[in-house]
């Protein structure tokens, strides 16, 4: 589970602290649901955790991404800030807002790619 954060035409890219094999790499903020939670509640609960901040979670983006182990799937959500917060990197090691034009410009975990080749349409919408 994974937000894409837009805001001001600009997606929220996250760059991943550990493990050490992922370190480095950019995703999406998220995480995986807990037991009782629903999909939202998990997002929202990540998006707080890692970056401070309230989120209304919305439509799905993209496809299911099988993650390389094979035992789980990356799904990513549109998420939107609420009462003005600004997300803050409290576990990325750093945080990134791109523009449709800079989207290539971080090395993203191999199962995001599918995600970002989403995101033109929305950032330019
Ligand atoms: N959050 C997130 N995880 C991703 C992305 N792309 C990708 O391959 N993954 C993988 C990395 C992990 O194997 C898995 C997500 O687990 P995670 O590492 O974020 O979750 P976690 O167990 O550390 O976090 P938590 O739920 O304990 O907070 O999905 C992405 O864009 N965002």
């Amino acid at each position: 589970m994974a937000a894409v954060i837009i805001n001001d035409g600009r997606v929220l890219a996250c760059e991943r602290s550990a493990p050490p094999e992922v370190a480095g790499r950019w995703e999406f903020p998220g995480g995986k649901v807990e037991p009782g939670e629903t999909e939202e509640q998990a997002l929202a609960r990540e998006c707080v955790e890692e970056l401070g901040v309230r989120v209304e979670v919305g439509d799905r983006v993209g496809p299911d991404v099988s993650l390389a182990h094979g035992r789980a799937v990356l799904r990513v959500f549109n998420a939107r800030l609420l009462g003005g917060d600004m997300p803050r990197a409290l576990e990325h090691t750093a945080m990134r807002w791109l523009g449709v034009d800079e989207l290539d410009s971080v090395h993203w975990l191999p199962a995001d790619k599918p995600i970002v080749a989403e995101l033109p349409g929305l950032l330019s919408v």
